[in-house]
């Protein structure tokens, strides 16, 4: 009897394909976004060295690597700040060229910059709906929708950011954890299928860094694919579903939390390979 005749190894095989399915039905998927041999170059300097990755629809997939390795460079190039010098990159299978955030945004792409650009002075709401205030009106007489914007802004709050918060409230009075969860309220305001966030966590207390995950995971259990670029290795292991690691432009693995560990990744950051070899050409 052959090894495929076997029916402990067939029942084995099955149990192992079920287990496998829904990770291998996310990895058939169209990816959500896809970098194919995406390189880009400033001058001599070669920030990002023929990367090809996808990012799975749903998921939260983070970037991480040591200072200079490329993340955010990446990330630019995602959110349409930076044009790659070759390569190229698709949305839903889709062939893109992003010249500004603004062609990112029209695909659905939004993104939540380190310094959040929020205006300390006005309220959540307004700070929800800067760029995108929804109107009322018609031609020359079209003027904000106040009322629909907080009505919308405690929409965004409670049922996207599962939070209860005073909308009217200006953001100089918000910490660090809230302040976060509003540029990512201004990001949903545009309705993005994705959410790339540079370092979300960085400078945020153990309890705020655990609000704004706990925020992701539930953004991404409603099917918004997240992107985040961190230096918060801990957290990327316990709250992302795929790790890419950059080392010096290149990405030199792909995995999930369950296939490594802290004193692996921080090897491969830091080396860009493991002392296995297992990387070694
Ligand atoms: N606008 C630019 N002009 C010239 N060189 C740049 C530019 N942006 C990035 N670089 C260079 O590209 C390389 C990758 O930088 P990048 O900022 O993408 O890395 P990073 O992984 O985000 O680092 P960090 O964690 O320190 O922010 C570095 O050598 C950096 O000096």
């Amino acid at each position: 009897m052959s090894v495929e005749d076997d029916p402990a190894t067939t029942e084995r095989e099955t149990a192992e394909e079920e287990a496998a399915g829904d990770a291998g039905a996310a990895a058939s998927a169209t990816p959500k976004l896809r970098a194919e041999n995406v390189t880009k170059q400033f001058g001599r300097i070669v920030a990002v060295d023929d990367v090809t990755l996808d990012v799975r629809p749903g998921e939260i997939f983070a970037l991480v690597g040591d200072n200079g390795a490329g993340k955010s460079t990446l990330m630019n190039v995602l959110s349409g700040v930076h044009a790659p010098t070759e390569g190229q990159l698709y949305k839903d299978g889709e062939p893109v060229q992003f010249s500004n955030p603004s062609d990112a945004r029209a695909k659905g792409i939004e993104t939540v910059y380190q310094d959040l650009a929020l205006m300390d002075d006005l309220d959540i709401a307004t700070n929800i709906f800067m760029g995108s205030f929804p109107k009322r009106g018609v031609g020359p007489l079209r003027v904000i929708d106040w009322n629909a914007t907080y009505e919308r802004s405690r929409a965004i709050m409670r049922e996207q950011l599962g939070r209860e918060m005073d909308i009217q409230t200006e953001v100089e009075f918000l910490s660090g954890g809230q302040r976060q969860l509003v540029a990512i309220g201004r990001a949903l305001a545009f309705d993005p299928d994705v959410i790339i966030l540079d370092e979300p966590t960085s400078a945020l207390s153990v309890d705020a860094t655990r609000l704004v995950q706990n925020t992701l995971d539930r953004l991404a259990e409603e099917g918004i694919t997240i992107v985040i670029v961190s230096h918060n290795i801990e957290s990327v292991l316990e709250h992302a579903d795929r790790i890419g690691v950059l080392y010096q432009g290149s990405l030199v693995d792909i995995m999930a939390p369950s296939e490594t560990d802290l004193e692996e990744l921080n090897e491969l950051m830091t080396t860009g390979t493991l002392e296995t070899g297992l990387l070694d050409d």
